[in-house]
């Protein structure tokens, strides 16, 4: 056994114990020690949940523990407590269960897409001197995107799980002539944020710049090795660190926009840049989109809704998928919100358009920000009012009713060939969890 296999081994054994003291001072030392399990297949949680230790559940909790980890028996530390009668601990993980999961100050716990690192600054935006001189600061940091792909640098698999690419970062001096061409364009994306020990002057401001040169040539900037351009959505932008995939996010949104929105809307001429990239204004002078606020000016944001469709037992959840998706996987009903719709009744009208089934209830769970283009996921439990399935084949392939245990097996067992689900990056994935978590009583 290693020295990190024994510190486990110790955590676990303190919190059995419920010895509060000795799990905060481990966890002093070791924060990531959280969610191992130890040689049983059990977390601290669990050991806590198992031994009815109300302080330590709750120590380890604020310490961001998972409640939806698993033994190797599938069971949560909350499925733990209820079997042992520890009301009071199954109560405490509940309470925590309920709350969407979004709500919280944790930010492992946000969704893929939206962390929000950078402090966007929206009123230094019109400020062009501000900005000149941000764009000309040596701590400045600039982001290369070519055809809406950022430019990526693989890892070493020793920084940890998580992480396989991080961004380039391009200082102001490499990226001055490219600024000049005529296909670049240039987006402010915010200042770091900075906590209060960090006291020097300035936080270091970001930007993004879409350039149209060689792609090829464009690898050669930075000079560093293992450099590539992130150009598929579900694989490459699914590998950064929680903070970067926040910042590609907002920044691919904003450059696909100006990638397709160079000619105004309302009368065909040309648009230009402002705002640091937030607005696009129309060149003609008599253009009715220069009266008022119209919304074609501003980066355009398409909400969707995501939803988790429960049937009426509780015991099984409606899954779909189509055509493109590969062998085996299933993920939630999804379709655009369409003008004049809440979010409830884009809920029903979908679920119904693609599977036939009727929906009541709908819950807002958490939303993703996902930048391919820019669609807002909003995701949401709902419960079926009917249970026949007729699938729309112009968009499903095929849907159906799913046993919890199987979509269990499917989240905690990595899937079968008869159903696995996206990747954890994906809001969907997140939902069926969120469902499990909720209910979990196995
Ligand atoms: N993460 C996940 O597991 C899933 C994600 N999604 C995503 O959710 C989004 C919407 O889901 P869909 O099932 O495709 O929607 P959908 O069910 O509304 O059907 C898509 C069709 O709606 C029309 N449409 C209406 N407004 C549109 C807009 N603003 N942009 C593009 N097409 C529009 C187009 O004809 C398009 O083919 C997609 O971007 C999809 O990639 C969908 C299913 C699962
Ligand atoms: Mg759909
Ligand atoms: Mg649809
Ligand atoms: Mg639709
Ligand atoms: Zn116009």
């Amino acid at each position: 056994m290693n020295v990190l296999e024994e510190t486990v081994e110790r955590l676990g054994d303190a919190a059995s114990r419920g010895d509060v003291a000795a799990v905060r001072s481990l966890l002093a030392r070791s924060a990531s020690l959280l969610n191992r399990p130890g040689t049983s297949g059990w977390t601290a949680l669990m050991l806590a949940a198992r031994n009815g230790h109300f302080t330590v559940a709750e120590t380890l909790l604020s310490h961001g523990a998972d409640r939806l980890a698993v033994n190797r028996s599938s069971q949560t530390a909350y499925d733990i407590a209820k079997f042992w009668g520890h009301t009071h601990i199954s109560h405490l993980l509940v309470q925590t269960d309920d709350r969407p999961f979004l709500a919280t100050s944790d930010p492992s716990q946000e969704t893929y897409f939206s962390a929000e690192p950078l402090d966007r600054l929206s009123e230094r935006r019109s400020d062009e001197a501000w900005q000149q001189d941000k764009q000309n600061r040596p701590d400045s940091v600039f982001l290369l995107f070519s055809k809406l792909s950022p430019l990526v640098r693989s890892l070493q698999p020793s920084t940890g799980p998580g992480a396989q690419t991080s961004l380039c970062r391009f200082s102001s001096s490499l990226v001055k002539e490219l600024l000049l061409k005529p296909g670049s364009v240039l987006i402010f994306l915010g200042v770091e944020r900075r906590r209060p020990s960090q006291t020097s002057s300035e936080p270091p401001a970001w930007f993004a710049i879409n350039s149209t040169e060689d792609p090829e040539v464009l690898l050669q900037l930075g000079g560093e090795k293992d450099v590539f351009w992130a150009r598929r959505p579900n694989r490459d932008l699914l590998n950064l660190s929680q903070d970067e995939a926040g910042i590609v996010a907002q920044a691919r949104a904003v450059l696909a926009w100006h990638s397709r929105y160079t000619f105004c809307p309302t009368c065909g001429s040309s648009t230009r840049l402002e705002e640091a990239g937030y607005k696009r204004t129309c060149t003609n002078a008599s253009c009715c989109s220069l009266l008022g606020v119209h919304n074609t000016s501003y980066p355009r944001v398409d909400p969707v809704v995501i939803m988790l469709v429960l049937h009426p037992d509780g015991e099984q959840c409606l899954l779909g998928r189509k055509k493109i998706f590969p062998t085996g996987m299933f993920s939630c009903l999804a379709g655009f919100i369409e003008p004049g719709e809440c979010l409830e009744s884009a809920v029903r009208r979908e679920v119904e358009e693609e599977s036939g089934v009727k929906v009541g209830s709908v819950r807002y769970v958490a939303c993703q920000p996902w930048p391919v283009p820019s669609s807002l996921m909003m995701g949401c439990l709902a419960v079926a009012l009917s249970t026949h399935i007729k699938v729309d084949e112009n968009e499903i392939e095929e849907a159906r009713w799913f046993p919890r245990q199987q979509v269990i097996d499917a989240l905690f067992k990595g899937g079968s060939p008869a159903l696995f689900l996206p990747p954890q990056q994906t809001i969907a994935h997140q939902l069926v969890k969120h469902w499990i978590g909720c209910t979990s009583n196995l």
